[in-house]
C-alpha cells in the first residue's frame, strides 16, 4: 500500500472490515496485488466525501493533497477506448477548441488503426505525489488534448515504468488518485493509417522529388529528407539566422501592434521581428496521399516523450525516452490564438497571477506586410489550452529544441503553426528545452519573467548575478 502513496494507519480501518466481511479470507483480499483492498478503500473515501459535501465539510484528502484523476474513472477496466468519448470524459466535447492536424478528416474512405506499440506514439506523465502541485495532473490532462487529433482514433492508457517499459502491477488502475511515486501514465494515440498500403507506394514528393510548389517556398528543395527529418542546410539556415538576426532580416514595424497593444496613444518603438523561414507543407491542393514525406508535422507526434518533474525547481518539464537525431520532429507548440490586444486584456485581468505559459507571438512573417490589422497580429497562449509542448521548458540560447513556422493547409500565413524540431542528436532522458526568446531585462513585460534555472553558461537572466553582487559587497 505504501507503494501507492497510502499509509498503514489509513489502510489498516478497511482491512479490518474487509477481514471482517470476509470472515478472514486473504486469499480474496490478497488476489490481484490487494485489487479489493485498493478498490475498497476508494469506495470508502468516495462515500466519506459525498457525505462530508452534503454536510458542507471539505475533505481536502479527496479534494486537495492527492492528485486528481477523475476524468479517467472511466478506463478503470478498459486500457483503450475512442477519442471521442475520451474527450468527453475529461469534459472536453463541448468545448470550442479544435484539435489541431486535420489531417485524415473525411478524405478516407476505410480507415484502420495502426496496430503495434513501436508504431504508435506516446505521450507518458510521471505521476509524482507533489503537494505543492496539487492541479499539475490535472492541467496535464487538460493539455493532452492539444495531441489529440482528428488523425487519433483510439487512445490507450496504461501505467507504466519510469522508462515507459514494463506495465505496471494492475491495482494501480486508473481511478480517483493514482499516488505511485515513479510510475507514468503512458498514453497511446493510436493513428488511423494507411494500413493497406507500404509507404513506398504512397505519392511521395521528398522521395520522387516531384515538382511542387510546395517546394519552391523552400528555396526550390523539400525541408525534409525522406527520413522526416529537417535537412541540414535548412536547419543550418534557420540557427544561424535566430543566433545573429542582426546579420539577416530584422523587420520593424512602423506602428507595432506589440507597442499599440500595451499603449494605443503613444506606442513605443518597435524592437523588431525576425523574417523567419517557414516550412510549407503539402496539402489539399497538392493531390498527394497522406503518407507524403512532406507532410510532416501535420501528421503529430511521432516520438515517445514524458512529461516529468524536474529536480532543477523548473516544475514539470518534457524528456523523450528515446533517442532523437538532429532534425527531429518532436511536437508543434499548440495554444489558443489570440489577438495581441486580446492577449494583453487577458494578462491585465489576470494580473499576471497564476499563469503558467509564457506566449509565442505569430510574428515569423510581420515583415512581408505594410501594415497589421490588429486582427493580423496573433499569439498562441498555451495558458489554458495546449498539448503536451507547454510543459517544455526554457533554455538560454543552446536549447536543443528549435521553434520553426510550419503552414499546414491554410496559406494565410498569420495562422502559422510552430513545430518544435530538434538542433542536434538528443539521448533519451535528456530534458527537452527550447528558448523562449525571452528579454529577462524587459520590466514592462506584460507576462511578468521567471528567475532562469535553465543552467545554460549563456544564461541571459543577469539578475541573479546581480542580487549576489549586491550580497557580496554588504558583506
Ligand atoms: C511553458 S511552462 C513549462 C512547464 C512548467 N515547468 C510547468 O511545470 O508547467 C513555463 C514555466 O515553466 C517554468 N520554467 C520554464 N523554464 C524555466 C527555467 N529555465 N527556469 C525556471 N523556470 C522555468 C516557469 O515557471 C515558466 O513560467
Amino acid at each position: 500500500m505504501s507503494a501507492i502513496g497510502l499509509s498503514a494507519d489509513e489502510v489498516k480501518p478497511v482491512l479490518l472490515q474487509l477481514l471482517k466481511a470476509s470472515e478472514k479470507n486473504w486469499d480474496y483480499i490478497e488476489a490481484d496485488n490487494y485489487q479489493v483492498l485498493v478498490q475498497t478503500f476508494w469506495e470508502l473515501q468516495e462515500a466519506k466525501l459525498a457525505e462530508d459535501e452534503k454536510k458542507g465539510n471539505k475533505d481536502d484528502f479527496l479534494l486537495g493533497k492527492r492528485p486528481r484523476m477523475e476524468a479517467i474513472e472511466l478506463y478503470e477496466d478498459q486500457a483503450s477506448c475512442d477519442v471521442e468519448v475520451f474527450s468527453e470524459s475529461l469534459g472536453f466535447a463541448q468545448d470550442p477548441y479544435t484539435p489541431m492536424n486535420d489531417i485524415a478528416s473525411g478524405t478516407r474512405e476505410s480507415s484502420q488503426v495502426q496496430g503495434g506499440s513501436s508504431a504508435t506514439p506516446t505521450v507518458m506523465v510521471q505521476t509524482v505525489t507533489d503537494e505543492n502541485d496539487n492541479d499539475g495532473l490535472q492541467r496535464i490532462y487538460q493539455h493532452f488534448m492539444g495531441d489529440i487529433t482528428k488523425g487519433v482514433e483510439r487512445i490507450s492508457i496504461s501505467l507504466v515504468d519510469e522508462y515507459g517499459g514494463e506495465e505496471l502491477p494492475n491495482f494501480v488502475y486508473i481511478r480517483k488518485s493514482i499516488v505511485y511515486q515513479s510510475a507514468c501514465l503512458q498514453i497511446s494515440l493510436a493513428r488511423i493509417s494507411d494500413a493497406d498500403c507500404c509507404s513506398s507506394c504512397l505519392d511521395d514528393c521528398v522521395a520522387q522529388q516531384l515538382p511542387c510548389a510546395c517546394a519552391c517556398e523552400t528555396g526550390g528543395s523539400f525541408a525534409y529528407t525522406v527520413e522526416g527529418r529537417l535537412n541540414d542546410k535548412f536547419l543550418e539556415d534557420c540557427l544561424s539566422m535566430k543566433a545573429n538576426p542582426q546579420q539577416h532580416h530584422l523587420f520593424f514595424c512602423q506602428d507595432c501592434p506589440l507597442e499599440r497593444a500595451k499603449n494605443e496613444h503613444f506606442p513605443a518603438k518597435c524592437n523588431g521581428h525576425l523574417i523567419r523561414k517557414f516550412i510549407k507543407e503539402c496539402w489539399v491542393k497538392c493531390g498527394c496521399a497522406e503518407g507524403c514525406g512532406n507532410r510532416v508535422v501535420q501528421r503529430g507526434i511521432n516520438c515517445n516523450l514524458q512529461v516529468f518533474m524536474t529536480h532543477a525547481g523548473k516544475g514539470w518539464g518534457v524528456r523523450a525516452l528515446q533517442d532523437l537525431p538532429r532534425g527531429t520532429f518532436v511536437c508543434e507548440y499548440a495554444g489558443e490564438i489570440l489577438t495581441n490586444t486580446e492577449l494583453y486584456e487577458r494578462n491585465m485581468t489576470a494580473g499576471g497571477k497564476g499563469r503558467h505559459t509564457y506566449p509565442v507571438t505569430l510574428d515569423a512573417d510581420w515583415g512581408s506586410e505594410k501594415t497589421l490589422k490588429d486582427e493580423e497580429a496573433l499569439c498562441l497562449d498555451a495558458t489554458y489550452y495546449g498539448n503536451v509542448a507547454r510543459f517544455i521548458n526554457h533554455r538560454c540560447y543552446d536549447a536543443n529544441l528549435t521553434d520553426i513556422p510550419v503552414q499546414v493547409e491554410t496559406p494565410d500565413r498569420h495562422y502559422y503553426h510552430l513545430a518544435l524540431f530538434t538542433v542536434r542528436d538528443v539521448k533519451a532522458q535528456e530534458e527537452l528545452t527550447w528558448d523562449y526568446g525571452i528579454d529577462f531585462a524587459d520590466d514592462d513585460h506584460p507576462v511578468k519573467a521567471f528567475k532562469c534555472r535553465c543552467g545554460s553558461r549563456f544564461c541571459r537572466d543577469n539578475k541573479k548575478l546581480k542580487r549576489k553582487l549586491v550580497v557580496v559587497l554588504d558583506d
